[in-house]
């Protein structure tokens, strides 16, 4: 549904990712490490067509990134759930509302009080807390916040930047379930993580692939797994 193909990218100076191929195929699982400014986001951020490619080609959908209108790229995103390193919450809204924002953005009528959000919520364990404020929520609530609002538009792929990055052992389990579970329903899921206890529990799940950014290239995780 996503393909990288000898992609690269700079910032201005020197490459920061160099010959990167990657396809996000549907009910793929995969998982990106790296050291601490290996470009983990800045793949993510290809991938969400929030950035350009230097080099090298993005295929979304079938359609060629650099082809797209914004229009394009706008309808291309509504297939595409991204959960972000640090949230992004409106904190003057209520949950219910920052997970409803995609469908509004989107033109779409809020949906806040219907069926769907309360089975999405029910779904994360967020239903009791739907009209709390983000500043009054946990981080591990946050970030099965986040992935709700990423599921609101039921996207075919989802992109989740450090997802357990503060969270406890217990949470971080209960959201790789989560995850596990929107991959056996056919989504490529892919998720950047330092977290490598988490990648080992997961491949006891499923068949996931484990890649590595180093040197500017995207590789195929060792034996360290
Ligand atoms: N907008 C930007 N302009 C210039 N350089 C940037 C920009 N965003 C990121 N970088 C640089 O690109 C490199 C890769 O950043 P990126 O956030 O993709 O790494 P990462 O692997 O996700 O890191 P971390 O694990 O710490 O989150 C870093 O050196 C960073 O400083």
């Amino acid at each position: 549904m996503i393909e990288l193909n000898d992609v690269g990218y700079s910032y201005g100076g020197d490459a920061l990712l160099t010959d990167v191929s990657l396809n996000l195929s549907p009910g793929s699982f995969h998982f990106l490490t790296g050291p601490s400014g290996a470009g983990k986001t800045t793949l993510l951020k290809l991938c969400y067509l929030e950035l350009q490619a230097t080099r090298g080609e993005v295929v979304a959908f079938g359609r060629p990134a650099r082809q797209l209108s914004r229009d394009g790229v706008a309808r291309m995103r509504r297939r595409v759930g991204i959960v972000h390193q640090d949230c992004r919450f409106l904190d003057h809204l209520p949950l219910v509302e920052n997970v409803a924002l995609p469908l509004s953005v989107s033109g779409q009528p809020d949906h806040a009080d219907s069926t769907e959000m309360r089975e999405l919520l029910a779904w994360v364990g967020l239903k009791h807390r739907a009209t709390a404020l983000p500043p009054e929520l946990s981080g591990g609530e946050r970030q099965r916040a986040a992935l709700a609002r990423a599921l609101i538009m039921s996207p075919d792929v989802i992109l989740a930047d450090e997802p357990t990055g503060n969270l406890d052992w217990e949470m971080s389990l209960r959201l790789l379930t989560l995850l596990v579970e929107l991959n056996r329903m056919g989504k490529a899921v892919l998720i950047a993580t330092h977290d490598l206890a988490l990648i080992r529990q997961a491949k006891t799940q499923l068949a996931a692939r484990v890649l590595r950014i180093r040197d500017r290239t995207l590789q195929v995780a060792g034996a360290e797994l």
